[in-house]
């Protein structure tokens, strides 16, 4: 079942296009993974989708009304997780549980149950009396999801909760994200790190430039690349490289540098192997050669040329 979606979306911010014709269906009990490079396009998404800003084409749908789909029922059956931290510093971790629950008409020992599993679940409790200016980063990280827990939403949106915090924080994230699926909330989890979206999401979407350019299972996006054949290749004298020779080889696709790592993707069984390792030996050694499977970074890679982990074009 659709509990929530965007059909035709277009918003513009003055002449620059942020969502561009965006149609995406979340179904119920699925972990969506929005996973696109910075500026392309995700908390807009979000925003839109939650009603927090204005749109200006195409038709929003959530929990089954289209006519007016951000009355208040409606958006008290979702929870976001902003990117930016949402908690207040001075305030105990519990104080702003409690504040976020009675936001959502939560009272009484209904508040103070909930307030306590929101903590309980994000590993709290034992700091429910300290104010997040004592918190490390995932902390603030973890108090700020279990703020848009306490009502127990169907939808929970989640932008980028994992920025800038340590692995162990990280992976207690994404197994609380997990665990909150098999409880049966439906997620819409937005992301530039295709770890992460390889790891939990049920479906990946996949977002550049303001538009979805791919949507499916992990798998399924994989299969579409299985077509071609990536050879990564560390060179000691990146810039020495002749990368136009190395474009122009029979098969060849893409050709990507970064820092000292030479990327080339060619359809399959082109055979290049030999021929770039041999350029490449013209003009400087070899550090390595690494054969890797394809994941969704080198589906995005072949999509749009650009590497997902900075959105940078690199030829
Ligand atoms: N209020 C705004 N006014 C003008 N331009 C904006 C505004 N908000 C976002 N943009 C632009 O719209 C584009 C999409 O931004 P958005 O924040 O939705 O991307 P994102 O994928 O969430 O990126 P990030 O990972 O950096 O948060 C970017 O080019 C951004 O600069």
């Amino acid at each position: 079942m659709v509990i929530a979606s965007l059909q035709g979306v277009v918003k513009r911010y003055g002449s620059h296009l942020a969502l561009d014709h965006v149609d995406l269906d979340i179904h119920e009990g699925e972990i969506v993974g929005l996973l696109g490079p910075n500026g392309a396009g995700k908390t807009t998404l979000i925003h839109t989708l939650t009603g927090m800003i204005p749109f200006d084409r195409g038709t929003i749908e959530l929990f089954g009304s289209t006519k007016n789909p951000f009355t208040k029922k409606n958006k008290s059956k979702m929870g976001l997780v902003t990117q930016e931290l949402t908690v207040f510093e001075e305030l105990t971790a519990k104080e702003n549980l409690e504040f976020f629950a009675g936001v959502y008409g939560l009272r009484g020992e209904e508040r103070k149950k909930r307030v306590a599993e929101a903590l309980e679940f994000v590993g709290l409790s034992t700091n429910a009396r300290s104010a997040p200016n004592k918190f490390s980063g995932g902390m603030k990280r973890r108090l700020n999801i279990a703020c848009a827990l306490t009502h127990q939403p169907k939808l929970l949106i989640m932008d980028e909760p994992t920025v800038g915090i340590d692995p162990q924080s990280r992976n207690h994230i994404l197994e609380a994200v997990q665990e909150l699926r098999k409880r049966g909330t439906t997620i819409l989890y937005t992301t530039h790190y295709m770890e992460e979206v390889q790891a939990i999401a049920s479906r990946v979407v996949i977002v550049d430039q303001g538009q979805i350019i791919t949507d499916g299972t992990v798998d399924e996006l994989i299969k579409t690349i299985q077509h071609e054949e990536k050879i990564k290749i560390d060179v000691t004298e990146p810039a020495l490289v002749p990368i136009s020779r190395l474009e122009q080889l029979d098969g060849v696709k893409q050709v990507v540098v970064d820092g000292s790592n030479i990327t080339v993707i060619s359809k399959a069984g082109a055979g290049n192997l030999d021929r770039v390792v041999s350029i490449i030996k013209e003009h400087g050694g070899l550090l390595g050669i690494h054969a890797e499977k394809p994941n969704l970074e080198d589906v995005f890679l072949t999509l749009t040329g650009k590497q997902l982990r900075d959105g940078e074009a690199k030829e």
